[in-house]
Protein backbone atom coordinates (compact mmCIF):
# COMPACT_ATOMS: atom_id res chain seq x y z
CA UNK A 1 0.00 0.00 0.00
CA UNK A 2 1.66 3.36 -0.99
CA UNK A 3 -0.26 6.04 1.39
CA UNK A 4 -0.40 9.84 1.13
CA UNK A 5 -2.34 12.18 2.92
CA UNK A 6 -3.77 15.36 1.56
CA UNK A 7 -3.73 18.17 4.22
CA UNK A 8 -0.68 19.13 6.59
CA UNK A 9 -2.63 20.67 9.04
CA UNK A 10 -2.54 19.23 12.81
CA UNK A 11 -3.99 16.18 11.71
CA UNK A 12 -2.66 15.34 8.76
CA UNK A 13 0.86 16.31 10.47
CA UNK A 14 0.07 14.09 13.30
CA UNK A 15 -1.26 11.41 11.40
CA UNK A 16 1.88 11.80 8.93
CA UNK A 17 3.86 10.96 12.13
CA UNK A 18 2.24 7.72 13.59
CA UNK A 19 2.27 6.33 10.10
CA UNK A 20 5.43 6.14 9.20
CA UNK A 21 6.47 4.07 11.70
CA UNK A 22 4.61 1.49 9.16
CA UNK A 23 6.84 2.96 5.97
CA UNK A 24 6.70 5.63 3.67
CA UNK A 25 4.55 8.46 3.79
CA UNK A 26 3.39 10.97 1.72
CA UNK A 27 2.47 14.33 3.26
CA UNK A 28 0.71 17.06 0.72
CA UNK A 29 0.32 21.07 1.82
CA UNK A 30 -1.66 23.05 -0.77
CA UNK A 31 1.06 26.08 0.23
CA UNK A 32 4.41 25.67 -1.33
CA UNK A 33 6.30 27.82 0.58
CA UNK A 34 4.78 25.69 3.99
CA UNK A 35 6.04 22.51 2.32
CA UNK A 36 9.33 23.93 2.04
CA UNK A 37 10.05 25.11 5.25
CA UNK A 38 8.21 21.64 6.96
CA UNK A 39 10.85 19.69 4.51
CA UNK A 40 13.42 21.96 5.50
CA UNK A 41 12.73 22.14 9.51
CA UNK A 42 11.06 18.59 9.83
CA UNK A 43 7.95 20.58 11.97
CA UNK A 44 4.79 21.92 11.23
CA UNK A 45 5.43 25.07 13.27
CA UNK A 46 2.46 27.02 12.27
CA UNK A 47 -0.26 23.79 12.87
CA UNK A 48 1.60 21.60 14.77
CA UNK A 49 4.62 22.54 16.74
CA UNK A 50 7.20 20.94 18.36
CA UNK A 51 7.00 17.96 17.26
CA UNK A 52 9.64 16.06 14.69
CA UNK A 53 8.38 14.93 11.28
CA UNK A 54 10.40 11.48 10.58
CA UNK A 55 12.99 11.86 7.52
CA UNK A 56 10.64 8.66 5.74
CA UNK A 57 7.94 11.53 5.59
CA UNK A 58 8.05 12.94 1.86
CA UNK A 59 6.53 16.74 1.89
CA UNK A 60 5.38 18.07 -1.01
CA UNK A 61 3.05 20.74 -2.60
CA UNK A 62 3.10 18.98 -5.97
CA UNK A 63 -0.35 16.90 -6.24
CA UNK A 64 1.54 14.72 -8.60
CA UNK A 65 2.86 13.09 -5.70
CA UNK A 66 -0.30 12.54 -3.81
CA UNK A 67 -1.69 10.49 -7.06
CA UNK A 68 0.60 8.19 -7.21
CA UNK A 69 -0.60 6.77 -4.21
CA UNK A 70 -3.52 4.11 -4.09
CA UNK A 71 -4.86 5.07 -0.91
CA UNK A 72 -5.02 8.46 0.13
CA UNK A 73 -6.24 10.23 3.93
CA UNK A 74 -8.28 13.35 3.10
CA UNK A 75 -6.80 15.78 6.48
CA UNK A 76 -8.78 18.74 4.74
CA UNK A 77 -11.83 20.66 6.85
CA UNK A 78 -15.26 19.24 5.97
CA UNK A 79 -16.46 22.25 4.45
CA UNK A 80 -13.58 22.58 2.00
CA UNK A 81 -13.69 18.76 0.65
CA UNK A 82 -16.00 19.32 -1.89
CA UNK A 83 -14.15 21.79 -3.91
CA UNK A 84 -10.89 19.55 -3.36
CA UNK A 85 -12.86 16.97 -4.39
CA UNK A 86 -14.12 18.01 -7.14
CA UNK A 87 -11.19 19.47 -8.63
CA UNK A 88 -9.19 16.32 -8.28
CA UNK A 89 -11.83 14.11 -9.28
CA UNK A 90 -10.11 12.61 -12.35
CA UNK A 91 -7.04 11.50 -10.32
CA UNK A 92 -8.43 10.06 -7.88
CA UNK A 93 -10.71 7.18 -9.97
CA UNK A 94 -9.88 3.67 -8.31
CA UNK A 95 -8.01 4.97 -5.10
CA UNK A 96 -8.95 4.17 -1.44
CA UNK A 97 -9.92 7.61 -0.11
CA UNK A 98 -10.08 7.82 3.35
CA UNK A 99 -11.86 10.48 4.72
CA UNK A 100 -9.81 11.92 8.11
CA UNK A 101 -12.62 14.91 8.57
CA UNK A 102 -15.53 15.70 10.94
CA UNK A 103 -18.72 17.51 9.75
CA UNK A 104 -21.32 18.00 7.71
CA UNK A 105 -20.98 19.99 4.67
CA UNK A 106 -23.13 23.65 4.44
CA UNK A 107 -23.94 23.57 1.12
CA UNK A 108 -24.97 19.73 0.14
CA UNK A 109 -25.69 18.53 3.71
CA UNK A 110 -23.82 15.65 3.10
CA UNK A 111 -20.90 14.04 5.45
CA UNK A 112 -17.05 13.49 3.84
CA UNK A 113 -17.86 9.81 2.66
CA UNK A 114 -21.16 11.17 0.87
CA UNK A 115 -18.98 13.26 -0.52
CA UNK A 116 -16.40 11.59 -1.61
CA UNK A 117 -19.42 9.13 -3.66
CA UNK A 118 -20.64 12.42 -5.12
CA UNK A 119 -17.52 13.29 -6.43
CA UNK A 120 -15.51 10.19 -7.05
CA UNK A 121 -18.23 7.47 -7.17
CA UNK A 122 -16.03 5.00 -8.11
CA UNK A 123 -13.79 5.24 -5.49
CA UNK A 124 -13.44 3.47 -2.16
CA UNK A 125 -14.63 5.84 0.66
CA UNK A 126 -13.69 4.68 4.53
CA UNK A 127 -14.06 7.24 7.36
CA UNK A 128 -11.35 7.62 10.10
CA UNK A 129 -12.45 9.13 13.23
CA UNK A 130 -12.89 8.76 17.32
CA UNK A 131 -11.15 10.29 19.96
CA UNK A 132 -7.54 11.37 19.01
CA UNK A 133 -5.84 15.05 19.79
CA UNK A 134 -3.04 15.09 16.93
CA UNK A 135 -0.56 16.24 19.56
CA UNK A 136 -1.85 12.16 20.54
CA UNK A 137 -0.88 11.03 17.90
CA UNK A 138 1.72 12.48 16.87
CA UNK A 139 3.13 11.64 20.48
CA UNK A 140 2.64 8.11 19.52
CA UNK A 141 0.25 7.65 22.40
CA UNK A 142 -2.39 4.89 22.90
CA UNK A 143 -5.33 5.65 20.68
CA UNK A 144 -8.19 4.04 19.60
CA UNK A 145 -10.39 5.09 16.41
CA UNK A 146 -13.26 3.61 14.17
CA UNK A 147 -12.40 2.71 10.61
CA UNK A 148 -15.66 2.50 8.89
CA UNK A 149 -16.18 1.27 5.11
CA UNK A 150 -19.22 -0.19 3.59
CA UNK A 151 -16.86 -3.05 1.91
CA UNK A 152 -15.43 -5.11 4.66
CA UNK A 153 -12.91 -6.18 3.02
CA UNK A 154 -11.43 -3.11 1.79
CA UNK A 155 -11.91 -2.19 5.44
CA UNK A 156 -10.30 -4.97 7.02
CA UNK A 157 -7.24 -4.22 4.34
CA UNK A 158 -6.97 -0.61 5.26
CA UNK A 159 -7.49 -1.11 8.95
CA UNK A 160 -4.67 -3.61 8.88
CA UNK A 161 -2.68 -1.02 7.28
CA UNK A 162 -3.21 2.27 8.81
CA UNK A 163 -2.69 0.53 12.78
CA UNK A 164 0.23 0.83 14.13
CA UNK A 165 2.01 -0.58 17.69
CA UNK A 166 -0.25 2.43 19.58
CA UNK A 167 -3.24 3.13 17.24
CA UNK A 168 -5.39 0.87 17.71
CA UNK A 169 -8.12 0.88 14.65
CA UNK A 170 -11.95 -0.53 15.38
CA UNK A 171 -13.95 -1.95 12.10
CA UNK A 172 -16.96 -0.38 10.93
CA UNK A 173 -19.20 -0.79 8.44
CA UNK A 174 -21.69 1.78 9.40
CA UNK A 175 -20.36 5.21 7.66
CA UNK A 176 -23.20 6.83 8.54
CA UNK A 177 -23.09 6.56 12.07
CA UNK A 178 -19.29 7.39 11.59
CA UNK A 179 -19.54 10.45 9.62
CA UNK A 180 -22.51 11.44 12.26
CA UNK A 181 -20.78 11.26 15.33
CA UNK A 182 -17.77 12.59 14.06
CA UNK A 183 -19.79 15.94 13.14
CA UNK A 184 -21.97 16.23 16.00
CA UNK A 185 -19.84 15.70 18.56
CA UNK A 186 -17.69 18.93 17.95
CA UNK A 187 -21.74 20.57 17.57
CA UNK A 188 -21.90 19.05 21.44
CA UNK A 189 -18.60 20.39 22.49
CA UNK A 190 -19.22 24.24 21.31
CA UNK A 191 -22.35 23.78 24.09
CA UNK A 192 -19.80 21.97 26.84
CA UNK A 193 -17.85 24.95 26.47
CA UNK A 194 -20.38 27.69 26.54
CA UNK A 195 -21.88 26.14 29.07
CA UNK A 196 -18.00 25.80 30.99
CA UNK A 197 -17.19 29.49 30.17
CA UNK A 198 -20.36 31.37 30.81
CA UNK A 199 -20.11 29.24 34.74
CA UNK A 200 -23.39 27.14 34.25
CA UNK A 201 -21.66 24.57 35.99
CA UNK A 202 -20.35 20.94 35.62
CA UNK A 203 -24.04 19.63 36.04
CA UNK A 204 -25.22 21.48 33.43
CA UNK A 205 -22.49 20.18 31.26
CA UNK A 206 -22.89 16.58 31.78
CA UNK A 207 -26.78 17.45 30.96
CA UNK A 208 -25.56 18.95 27.48
CA UNK A 209 -23.22 15.67 26.94
CA UNK A 210 -25.94 13.24 27.41
CA UNK A 211 -28.88 15.25 26.24
CA UNK A 212 -25.97 15.84 23.22
CA UNK A 213 -25.48 12.17 22.77
CA UNK A 214 -29.76 12.01 22.62
CA UNK A 215 -29.77 14.10 19.67
CA UNK A 216 -26.83 12.16 18.01
CA UNK A 217 -28.87 9.53 18.05
CA UNK A 218 -31.94 10.88 17.06
CA UNK A 219 -30.75 11.93 13.88
CA UNK A 220 -28.80 9.05 13.34
CA UNK A 221 -31.57 6.93 13.84
CA UNK A 222 -33.81 8.95 11.09
CA UNK A 223 -30.44 8.58 8.54
CA UNK A 224 -29.78 4.47 9.37
CA UNK A 225 -27.22 4.83 11.84
CA UNK A 226 -26.38 1.92 13.88
CA UNK A 227 -26.95 2.25 17.74
CA UNK A 228 -23.83 1.02 18.55
CA UNK A 229 -21.61 3.56 16.87
CA UNK A 230 -23.44 6.76 18.25
CA UNK A 231 -22.05 4.71 21.86
CA UNK A 232 -18.89 3.88 20.45
CA UNK A 233 -15.15 5.25 19.65
CA UNK A 234 -16.65 7.89 16.93
CA UNK A 235 -19.28 8.45 18.87
CA UNK A 236 -20.00 8.95 22.78
CA UNK A 237 -15.91 8.14 22.75
CA UNK A 238 -15.10 11.31 20.43
CA UNK A 239 -17.98 13.46 22.94
CA UNK A 240 -16.99 12.92 25.91
CA UNK A 241 -12.93 14.23 25.00
CA UNK A 242 -14.02 16.87 23.14
CA UNK A 243 -16.72 18.60 25.66
CA UNK A 244 -14.08 18.07 28.46
CA UNK A 245 -10.51 19.06 27.07
CA UNK A 246 -9.53 22.53 26.44
CA UNK A 247 -7.44 20.81 24.12
CA UNK A 248 -10.43 20.67 21.80
CA UNK A 249 -10.43 23.97 19.62
CA UNK A 250 -14.50 23.27 19.26
CA UNK A 251 -14.65 23.53 23.43
CA UNK A 252 -12.30 26.54 23.58
CA UNK A 253 -14.66 28.41 20.97
CA UNK A 254 -17.36 27.31 23.22
CA UNK A 255 -15.92 28.67 26.22
CA UNK A 256 -14.71 32.06 24.22
CA UNK A 257 -18.71 32.55 23.63
CA UNK A 258 -19.46 32.01 26.73
CA UNK A 259 -17.05 34.08 28.55
CA UNK A 260 -17.74 36.63 25.78
CA UNK A 261 -14.11 36.90 24.55
CA UNK A 262 -12.53 37.29 21.11
CA UNK A 263 -11.70 33.82 19.32
CA UNK A 264 -8.33 33.51 16.56
CA UNK A 265 -10.83 33.23 13.49
CA UNK A 266 -8.19 31.05 12.09
CA UNK A 267 -8.54 28.09 14.10
CA UNK A 268 -10.65 25.81 12.25
CA UNK A 269 -13.90 25.20 14.45
CA UNK A 270 -15.46 22.45 12.58
CA UNK A 271 -18.82 22.63 14.72
CA UNK A 272 -19.75 26.03 13.96
CA UNK A 273 -20.36 25.40 10.04
CA UNK A 274 -21.63 21.84 10.98
CA UNK A 275 -24.03 22.99 13.05
CA UNK A 276 -25.92 25.07 10.94
CA UNK A 277 -25.80 22.32 8.33
CA UNK A 278 -27.54 19.48 11.36
CA UNK A 279 -30.26 22.04 12.25
CA UNK A 280 -30.53 22.84 8.14
CA UNK A 281 -30.79 18.12 8.05
CA UNK A 282 -33.00 18.50 10.82
CA UNK A 283 -35.50 20.78 9.51
CA UNK A 284 -35.64 18.64 6.39
CA UNK A 285 -36.55 15.16 8.90
CA UNK A 286 -38.92 16.94 10.81
CA UNK A 287 -36.42 16.43 13.92
CA UNK A 288 -36.46 18.29 16.79
CA UNK A 289 -32.36 19.12 17.98
CA UNK A 290 -32.63 21.71 20.31
CA UNK A 291 -28.66 21.81 21.17
CA UNK A 292 -27.33 21.42 17.87
CA UNK A 293 -30.26 24.86 17.16
CA UNK A 294 -28.75 27.04 19.96
CA UNK A 295 -25.64 26.19 18.99
CA UNK A 296 -25.91 27.30 15.42
CA UNK A 297 -27.40 30.80 16.44
CA UNK A 298 -24.51 30.84 19.43
CA UNK A 299 -22.01 30.35 16.64
CA UNK A 300 -23.17 33.20 14.48
CA UNK A 301 -23.76 35.63 17.02
CA UNK A 302 -27.69 35.54 16.74
CA UNK A 303 -28.18 34.81 20.42
CA UNK A 304 -25.72 35.30 24.29
CA UNK A 305 -25.45 32.11 26.03
CA UNK A 306 -28.03 33.17 28.81
CA UNK A 307 -30.37 33.53 25.91
CA UNK A 308 -29.51 29.88 24.75
CA UNK A 309 -30.12 28.81 28.20
CA UNK A 310 -33.19 30.41 29.08
CA UNK A 311 -34.28 28.67 25.13
CA UNK A 312 -33.26 25.43 26.53
CA UNK A 313 -34.79 25.51 30.03
CA UNK A 314 -38.07 26.67 29.06
CA UNK A 315 -39.10 23.58 26.75
CA UNK A 316 -42.14 21.75 27.82
CA UNK A 317 -41.23 18.95 29.85
CA UNK A 318 -40.82 15.75 28.45
CA UNK A 319 -40.03 12.02 29.12
CA UNK A 320 -36.47 11.50 29.17
N1 LIG B 1 -6.48 18.54 15.11
C1 LIG B 1 -6.99 17.44 15.62
O1 LIG B 1 -6.66 17.06 16.77
C2 LIG B 1 -7.94 16.61 14.84
C3 LIG B 1 -8.55 17.09 13.70
N2 LIG B 1 -9.45 16.31 13.02
C4 LIG B 1 -10.12 16.80 11.82
O2 LIG B 1 -9.18 17.00 10.80
C5 LIG B 1 -9.64 18.00 9.91
C6 LIG B 1 -8.50 18.97 9.67
O3 LIG B 1 -8.24 19.59 10.90
P1 LIG B 1 -6.81 20.08 11.37
O4 LIG B 1 -5.73 19.44 10.59
O5 LIG B 1 -6.76 19.97 12.83
O6 LIG B 1 -6.94 21.61 10.96
P2 LIG B 1 -5.80 22.68 10.78
O7 LIG B 1 -6.47 23.99 10.92
O8 LIG B 1 -4.64 22.39 11.66
O9 LIG B 1 -5.32 22.49 9.28
C7 LIG B 1 -6.20 22.54 8.21
C8 LIG B 1 -5.36 22.28 6.98
O10 LIG B 1 -6.23 22.21 5.87
C9 LIG B 1 -5.65 22.94 4.82
N3 LIG B 1 -6.70 23.44 3.95
C10 LIG B 1 -7.62 24.38 4.24
N4 LIG B 1 -8.38 24.61 3.17
C11 LIG B 1 -7.94 23.79 2.19
C12 LIG B 1 -8.32 23.58 0.86
N5 LIG B 1 -9.31 24.28 0.30
N6 LIG B 1 -7.65 22.65 0.13
C13 LIG B 1 -6.65 21.97 0.68
N7 LIG B 1 -6.22 22.14 1.95
C14 LIG B 1 -6.88 23.03 2.70
C15 LIG B 1 -4.90 24.07 5.49
O11 LIG B 1 -3.89 24.56 4.65
C16 LIG B 1 -4.35 23.38 6.72
O12 LIG B 1 -3.11 22.80 6.46
C17 LIG B 1 -10.86 18.63 10.58
O13 LIG B 1 -12.03 18.12 10.00
C18 LIG B 1 -10.77 18.16 12.02
O14 LIG B 1 -12.05 18.03 12.62
C19 LIG B 1 -9.74 15.05 13.44
C20 LIG B 1 -9.17 14.53 14.56
C21 LIG B 1 -8.24 15.27 15.35
O1 LIG C 1 -11.64 15.81 16.80
C1 LIG C 1 -10.83 16.06 17.67
C2 LIG C 1 -10.45 15.09 18.69
O2 LIG C 1 -10.97 13.82 18.45
C3 LIG C 1 -10.23 17.42 17.72
O3 LIG C 1 -11.19 18.28 18.20
P1 LIG C 1 -11.15 19.84 17.87
O4 LIG C 1 -11.32 19.98 16.38
O5 LIG C 1 -12.27 20.41 18.67
O6 LIG C 1 -9.81 20.35 18.33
Amino acid sequence: MKIAIAGAGAFGTGLSISLASNGQVTLWARDSDAALAMAASRENTARLPNHKIPGNVLITSDLEHIFAADTILLAIPAQKLGDWLEENARYLAGKRLIACCKGIDQASLRGPVAQIEAYVPDAIGAMLTGPSFATDIAKNLPTALTLACKNIDEGAYLQACLSTPTLRLYLSHDVIGAELGGALKNVIAIASGVCMGANFGESARAAIITRGLAEMQRIGRALGAEPETLTGLSGFGDLALTCTSDASRNYRFGLAIGAEKDFDPNTTIEGAATAISVTNLAKKHGLDLPICRVVADLSSGKIDPETALVTLLSRPLRKE
